[in-house]
């Protein structure tokens, strides 16, 4: 398994990742999370539901410059919740890819995304190979993924700048699919997204 890409930009701790984290609970929806789930701030719902690719949106809010931050890729066993989503076999190991999108030298979004051991044949072999390319250049390209609803997460229990939102939600072409989740640090859900600056 490669390790964290070196990038003295993004000072941030290898274990950062919030997917194990106790406070997290999945809702089916948006929806269901602002029904049953703690307030949430203005601007979750723009983040949560932002159709298209999240690095393009991600870009134009960036002053200086956008960067891919590899905090680790490589074969894993996926979360018991992970491998339901995808259909996947007990013990079946899949790539799992682990990269922070950074705007202006800080981490924006956690992104993990699980890509079953069959999606990696023909063309998407390369997707083992991204390194600091962002996968959406890849998905968002030639119509050939679709992406199912988003389901809503909520991270209690948090300090302010780390992750409190998330969203994941399978892509799929033909019979192959990957699951994205993606993780919304503080500083990104405390402005308003048009004024948005780091
Ligand atoms: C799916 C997209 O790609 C983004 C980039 C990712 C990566 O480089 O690993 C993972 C998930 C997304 O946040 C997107 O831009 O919407």
């Amino acid at each position: 398994m490669r390790s964290r890409d070196s990038d003295p930009d993004v000072p941030v701790p290898v274990s950062d990742r919030v997917t194990a984290r106790p406070g997290l609970r999945w809702y089916p929806s948006v929806a269901a999370a602002r029904l049953a789930g703690p307030p949430l701030p203005r601007e979750a719902t723009f983040w949560l539901t932002l159709e298209g690719s999240l690095t393009r949106a991600l870009r134009q809010r960036c002053r200086e410059r956008f960067a891919v931050h590899i905090i680790t890729e490589g074969f894993q066993t996926p979360a018991r919740d992970e491998r339901r989503r995808l259909d996947l076999p007990e013990r079946q190991v899949a790539w799992v890819r682990e990269v922070q999108l950074c705007g202006d030298g800080r981490p924006w979004v956690l992104a993990r995304t699980v890509f079953p051991l069959s999606t990696l044949n023909g063309p998407e072999r390369r997707l083992r190979h991204l390194g600091r390319q962002p996968l959406g250049a890849f998905l968002f390209r030639d119509g050939r993924w679709q992406r199912d609803p988003f389901e809503a997460g909520v991270i209690q229990g948090t300090p302010r700048h780390d992750p409190r939102l998330a969203r994941r939600s399978c892509f799929r072409a033909g019979e192959e699919r990957i699951l994205v989740s993606e993780f919304f640090y503080g500083r990104l859900l405390d402005h308003h997204h048009e004024r948005f600056n780091p």
